[in-house]
């Protein structure tokens, strides 16, 4: 698909929306997460470019909500199916659900729905789902300790777009890479020329380094994977309490983050553990050695009775010798015990393995000495030693993990992709389950609902009393105060709704037109002013104008001007509608308006059954060809056939007013 023939992309947008992975399967799955990825768009933005996407592909007008009161009647249940999600991901996804005329896009999320409703939304996947979200790149981390070098300013230009973790220096001959070695840690040279080149220091010549950037910068694959490691187990607990197919094998994935710290160093190797103790613990090894060689040494001296002839005593004081070839001859077999304890000592101290422990040993050395001292030479042999094992295998590590994990980073994505659609689908199996929905039936002119529950009454959904009401045609819905004519109209708007977006209804069953548009007005608060109503006929007249396949819903137009001008003019809109297009038009001023009316109007009545401790009971389910009753004139009845004091009669006369 071509970006810019969405409606509302232009060239800019388009632009960014190339700069994430496959924008072309995010706007077909609407996969809002992933187009919001695109810098400098939000979900709500990603979420109407999929909308359009969709309209675009499915020929739709994006006209289907005519009005005020039908778009809120759209957001109102958007709002009920985001509720149900648990991620914010998949209730942005839920916002590329729409009302449409198009026959297609209803049959394809018809489709989906069909499966989403027999998800079992079973509290272990609700819970697992809870971690679940996108998965992000974390910010570049500079890398101080390797560069890489070419003496091509094409590939200087190509690498530093491909690393911005890593410095990339020209160089031009092998005297500067000698310089580069030098300076840093590790040298990863570009250009096959230097192949060859005898250089000190960790220089690499790979050609193929662009192609490769898990084994360049292993840091960013082991950064992304720690970043993301809670979403990414908690969409691999999703497949598994959900029983999903998993698209990697997810034991060897739970290993592998296992080994992953959240600073995305490697964990849990007991070599590498061992010398990045060996290399801390060194100095503070050595010394306790020492002392442990000196303590042994003070006690067999202290022990000892040297019996020193007097020409020794004198030759050693005439030539200046010091104790230590006293120690030599006399206490030769313990200072020997004392070395060899502080090399036992130092080896097991840091665990070295034997070629370390070959040059540790010959940190004490055999002279006899009092105090026994250390060779710092050979001490710092053995940590330079220690310190680029422990790097080799540190970086060894991070290559192997980081190639693995990149081998992975596919499947996770799909991981993730998987058990955010399955939360799409379980809001919907939720939705569905909650308001005990059914899938309606698209035929016919009109609609006709059976056990219907708005879920958007205000009390709670258990005690909304289900309503039973086929209406085709123009129709005037009558009833008494509070009957429920407004809830009747968001009824009828919330089916047609949630059918033209391919989604269950809240009824036994439904059988609807397939509508293009619906119109609905609410009530208006009062008397219009003449510049407000002058806009409402405007309104009016584009309505009876436009085509057919229309829902029209209006609810009490009366209170926009005086009763009797407001019945003339609902009479000649109704007359207008009548043919083709179905309008329910609720008022109190029916009779009249039938009256004014060149045509038979439909008039149906939500009719009050009785008074109960002075409030009605009503029957909340219209009735077809009756003028409901007026809320006064029940209560007039009531006085006229239960009250004992109407001596003169007014009750009755009052009631014979009404007839
Ligand atoms: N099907 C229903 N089940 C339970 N309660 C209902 C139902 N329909 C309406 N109600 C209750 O009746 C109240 C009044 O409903 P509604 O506003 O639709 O009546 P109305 O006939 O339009 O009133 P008015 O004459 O004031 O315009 C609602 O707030 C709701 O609590």
């Amino acid at each position: 698909m071509e970006l810019e023939s969405i409606s509302g992309v232009g060239e800019k947008t388009a632009a960014r929306l190339q700069s994430i992975e496959e924008p072309e399967r995010a706007l077909r799955e609407g996969d809002v997460a992933a187009l919001a990825r695109a810098p400098g768009i939000t979900p709500g933005r990603a979420a109407a470019i999929a909308r359009a996407a969709i309209r675009a592909e499915h020929d739709d007008s994006g006209t289907f909500l005519a009005t005020d009161r039908a778009r809120e009647i759209h957001r109102a249940v958007l709002d009920l199916l985001q509720e149900r999600a648990v991620t914010d991901d998949a209730a942005h996804r839920l916002e590329t659900l729409f009302p449409t005329g198009s026959a297609s896009r209803i049959e394809e999320v018809r489709e989906w729905v069909e499966t989403a409703m027999e998800r079992e939304p079973d509290p272990e996947t609700l819970d697992a789902l809870v971690g679940v979200g996108p998965l992000e790149s974390p910010p570049t981390e500079r890398i101080r300790e390797r560069c890489l070098a070419t003496a091509d300013a094409e590939r200087h230009a190509e690498a530093q777009e491909a690393f911005p973790e890593l410095s990339v220096e020209i160089v031009e001959d092998a005297r500067g890479l000698a310089d580069l070695a030098r300076g840093y840690a590790t040298v990863i040279v570009l250009d096959e020329a230097f192949a060859g080149v005898d250089i000190d220091g960790d220089v690499r010549v790979m050609p193929d380094a662009l192609d490769n950037p898990e084994e360049v910068v292993p840091e960013r694959t082991l950064a992304f994977f720690a970043h993301n490691r809670e979403r990414i187990r908690a969409a691999s607990a999703v497949h598994r309490v959900a029983e999903l197919d998993a698209p990697l094998d997810l034991a060897a994935l739970d290993d592998r983050l296992a080994e992953l710290d959240d600073d995305g160093t490697v964990i849990g190797d007991e070599e590498l553990d061992r010398l990045e103790r060996a290399v801390a613990d060194l100095d503070a090894a050595v010394s306790t050695a020492e002392s442990v060689a000196n303590d042994r040494l003070r006690e067999a001296i202290e022990e000892r009775d040297v019996t020193i002839e007097g020409a020794d005593l004198l030759s050693l004081v005439e030539q200046g010798a010091g104790v230590d070839s006293l120690l030599s001859r006399e206490l030769e077999d313990e200072h020997a015990a004392a070395i060899d304890a502080a090399r036992d000592q130092l080896v097991d101290a840091l665990a070295l393995d034997s070629g370390e422990a070959e040059l540790a040993t010959r940190a004490f050395p055999e002279e006899p000495t009092f105090p026994v001292e250390h060779d710092e030479g050979i001490v710092n042999r053995l940590r330079d030693d220690l310190t680029v094992a422990r790097d080799r295998r540190a970086s060894r590590l991070k290559r192997d993990l980081a190639a693995d994990l990149a081998g992975m980073r596919e499947g996770c994505d799909e991981l993730v992709r998987a058990a955010l659609a399955r939360d799409v689908e379980l809001a919907v199996s939720r939705f569905a389950r909650d308001f005990d929905c059914v899938l309606p039936e698209f035929a016919g002119s009109g609609i006709a609902i059976e056990g219907g529950c708005s879920p958007l009454l205000d009390c709670d959904f258990a005690e909304v009393e289900p309503i039973d009401y086929e209406v085709s045609g123009p129709t005037l819905l009558s009833g008494v105060n509070s009957g429920g004519k407004t809830s009747t109209l968001d009824l009828l708007a919330i089916v047609t709704v949630l059918s033209h977006m391919g989604l269950p209804v809240p009824a036994d069953s439904v059988r609807i037109e397939r509508y293009e548009a619906l119109h609905y007005q609410e009530k208006s608060q009062g008397t219009l002013d003449a510049g407000a109503f002058e806009a409402t006929l405007r309104e009016f007249a584009g309505l009876v104008g436009g085509g057919t396949h229309r829902l029209v819903l209006v609810d009490e137009l009366e209170s926009i001007t005086e009763p009797g001008a407001s019945a003339t003019i609902i009479a000649g809109i109704l007359e207008e509608l009548a043919g083709s297009t179905t309008g329910v038009f609720v008022s109190h001023l029916a009779g009249e308006i039938s009256e004014a009316a060149e045509f038979a109007v439909s008039i149906d009545g939500i009719e009050a059954v009785g008074l109960e401790n002075g409030e009605l009971v009503v029957e909340r389910s219209p009735k077809k060809n009756v003028l409901a009753r007026s809320t006064p004139e029940l209560i007039v009845e009531k006085l006229a056939t239960e009250s004992d004091d109407d001596t003169d009669g007014f009750y009755e006369k009052l009631l014979g007013k009404f007839e």
